[in-house]
């Protein structure tokens, strides 16, 4: 049964393919055993390597593929044989797809969709106007469509996937090809919308940055089956990635390579730079600048938390 909050529930869920190789046909098994649940208002990246799942698990999930074995319900639905209600309480945006109207002004596209979700005048109006506000779309509202730039284009596309405030947003690499501001406005975007309206947000993306800004836990997917669900820092501990802290000191000085708890990396400009890799599972970044403090004054420090794609790497590997 579905708890009452869970917005995405699955259980043994599983899709296959059947494909041609040469003369042959062989089954691809695409997803495998995923039980998995996302309450209301949680913020998930659902992450993993080229072919690991994603995009089949996501299609599964707003009913555009039928799954093989298992069950899913989405929003409450089964999401094949519920699809009409269902898509009235989800958004999804598959960042290659476009779902607005190509020759049309962008505006014009916004009052289709509006229509299809039977918005009523007033609704739309005030919908259309935080949207449009809060994604600064002013300056190309009467523009059509093709001559956008990507990151206009990405903002008009999570729009419009927003439009009727569904419960649920999926969102497939939404950020993929933009540049770093176009970035940044779309995912402040995502966090705000998710503050006002407790948006639930599913993303897959290829971009750890997404996934460090916007999502509370993560779900890795590896060769169709999960591999881990927990949080960030969780992942990195799963494979002993280690923090770094840097410390800028007064004077040059010798390296630091007596301090308990950690290791000395490297030193820059004769010593007046130091970085020293820690475990957070063992020690702390104020035990280990306590401990500098002892040899050295220290007049600026920064703390750097493990590169999460070297994470997911050895994660990879491990399982390998
Ligand atoms: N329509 C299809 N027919 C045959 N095989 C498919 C089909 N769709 C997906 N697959 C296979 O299923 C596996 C999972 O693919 P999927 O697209 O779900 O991965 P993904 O994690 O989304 O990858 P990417 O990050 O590259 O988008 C891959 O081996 C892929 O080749």
């Amino acid at each position: 049964m579905t708890e009452p909050d869970a917005v995405i529930e699955s259980h043994g869920l599983g899709r296959d393919f059947r494909v041609r190789d040469g003369l042959r046909r062989r089954t691809v098994v695409a997803v495998d055993d995923l039980t998995v649940r996302v309450g209301a208002g949680e913020a998930v990246g659902y992450i993993g390597a080229n072919g690991a799942g994603k995009s089949t698990t996501i299609k599964m999930l707003v009913g555009i593929l039928v799954p093989t074995r298992g069950s899913v319900r989405t929003c409450g639905h089964d999401p094949v044989h519920d699809r009409r209600r269902l898509v009235r309480q989800v958004g999804v945006v598959f960042g290659q797809r476009s779902q607005l109207w190509w020759d049309l002004p962008v505006r014009e596209s916004f009052r289709i969709l509006a229509s299809i979700h039977a918005l009523g005048a007033v609704r739309e109006r005030e919908r259309t106007d935080e949207l449009v506000e809060r994604l600064e779309m002013g300056a190309y509202w009467s523009t059509p469509v093709r001559q956008l730039s990507l990151g206009q284009r990405m903002r008009a596309e999570v729009a419009a996937a927003l439009l009727h405030a569904p419960r649920l947003v999926v969102l497939d690499e939404p950020t993929i090809g933009l540049d770093v501001l176009s970035k940044q406005r779309l995912r402040e975007f995502l966090v705000a919308e998710r503050r006002t309206h407790g948006t639930t947000l599913l993303l897959t993306t290829h971009d750890m940055g997404d996934v460090e800004r916007l999502c509370d836990r993560v779900l890795l997917v590896d060769r169709g089956r999960l591999a881990y669900e927990g949080t960030l820092a969780g992942l990195s501990r799963t494979v002993g990635a280690e923090r770094v802290l840097v410390v800028d000191l007064a004077e040059p000085g010798a390296d630091l390579v007596t301090v308990p708890g950690a290791r000395h990396l490297g030193s820059e400009a004769g010593g007046l730079r130091q970085r020293l890799a820690f475990d957070a599972e063992v020690t702390t970044a104020a035990k280990v600048l306590a401990a500098v403090a002892e040899h050295a004054e220290v007049v600026d420090l920064s703390v750097e938390e493990p590169d999460v794609e070297d994470v997911v790497r050895r994660v990879y590997a491990a399982r390998r």
